[in-house]
């Protein structure tokens, strides 16, 4: 059968073969799902304003985060559970952006161990998510995992002190991972799995402690508001992460790429801002980039991948994605990524 050729086939090809509860689990936001929609509506309001003649027979993609090289700016997003989506889960999506040359962002609620992901994976240049525990130990233990596993830099979460509220999967009862299938990440010292918690009470401090605690490079993943993105800038924060958490936090915020020219004014240059939501295709990735975005993360794009067709799936949307931003910069008259500026992309008014 024809491969997908775009990341909305990856989608239903998911679809079909995963189970309703899983591809609703994957597919689902809070509340009214205003958000999850918003974030790919909004890329399809601001169109390109594109230049002629000035492009490049091989147009630069590539970008250099906190030191480590993408060959195109399109990041793996952390996203939980792969298994869910194919039996090799987390080890099948590492080789594939170790080949297509990218990072991939190790989500805490990973079900391969970190350590056993990057051992899987040479190559792979990771990053590991972390969601703040309450048991400050057990939050520096997962940070020595990630800097054990060679990780390059920790991206601490901070839209989430609760987990929001997702009717799609009330309506499946689902809550748990299928027995055989744990948050590897969990152990503690004996062996025993954790159960992931949330911590409502996270702050500034928290981000300090973990500035004290770990020289990699921490990135603040999930600010929208600028006065939160000036205030990172004196905590030592290397990079932000503008980000709705695709949708599945709080309802009814802004789609992401509408928060990022705030965030990116707020900061100023001082250090690079990334942004995940509704990124679908090459287009919404050179918005992002005009705007001010250095990279952008795709979450699940990726997951569609996977569950399509396993490490092969996520290569191939990893490379549709690269493709689709090479034709996108040629077709807009530039020759990098880094040449990309807000004249390019006409806002509604
Ligand atoms: C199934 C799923 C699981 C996710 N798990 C995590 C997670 O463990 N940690 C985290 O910081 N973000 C998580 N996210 C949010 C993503 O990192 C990212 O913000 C979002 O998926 C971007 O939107 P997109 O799916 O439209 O690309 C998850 C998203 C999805 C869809
Ligand atoms: O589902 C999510 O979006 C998510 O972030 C998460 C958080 C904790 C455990 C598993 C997934």
């Amino acid at each position: 059968m024809r491969p997908p050729s775009s990341v909305r086939e990856f989608e239903a090809a998911a679809r079909a073969r995963l189970d309703p509860a899983h591809y609703d689990y994957f597919a689902g936001g809070a509340g009214e799902e205003v958000t999850l929609r918003a974030n790919e509506a909004a890329f399809g309001r601001l169109a390109l304003l594109p230049r002629v003649l000035g492009g490049a027979a091989k147009p630069e993609l590539g970008v250099t985060l906190l030191g480590d090289r993408a060959a195109a700016p399109v990041l793996v997003a952390p996203t939980a559970f792969h298994r869910l989506a194919h039996p090799e889960g987390e080890k099948a999506t590492a080789r594939a952006a170790a080949a297509a040359e990218t990072i991939m962002i190790v989500s805490m609620a990973s079900t391969v161990a970190v350590g056993d992901v990057a051992a899987a994976a040479p190559g792979a240049r990771l990053w590991f998510q972390l969601y703040v525990q309450p048991d400050p130990a057990f939050t520096e233990l997962l940070v020595r995992r990630a800097e054990e596993a060679g990780c390059g830099a920790l991206v601490v979460t901070a839209d989430s002190p609760v987990r929001g509220r997702r009717d799609r999967d009330e309506r499946h009862g689902f809550h748990d991972l299928p027995t055989g299938l744990c948050c590897e990440n969990m152990r503690d010292e004996t062996g025993r799995v954790r159960p992931i918690e949330f911590s409502p009470a996270i702050s500034w401090e928290h981000v300090d402690r973990l500035r004290d605690m770990t020289s990699l490079p921490i990135v603040l993943k999930g600010v929208l508001h600028p006065a939160d993105a000036r205030r990172a800038l004196g905590h030592g924060v290397s990079a932000l992460i503008v980000s709705n958490h695709g949708g599945r936090q709080l309802d009814t915020v802004p789609a992401a790429v509408e928060a990022l020219p705030g965030v990116v004014e707020a900061v100023a240059g001082t250090v690079p801002v990334l942004l995940d939501g509704g990124v679908r295709r090459g287009t919404d990735v050179l918005k992002a980039m005009a705007l001010g975005a250095s990279a952008v993360g795709v979450g699940r794009p990726v997951v569609w991948g996977l569950a399509a067709d396993g490490e092969r799936g996520v290569r191939r949307v990893l490379d549709l994605l690269r493709a689709e931003v090479e034709d996108a910069l040629t077709l807009c008259g530039a020759r990098s990524v880094h040449d990309l500026g807000a004249d390019l992309v006409l806002r509604p008014c």
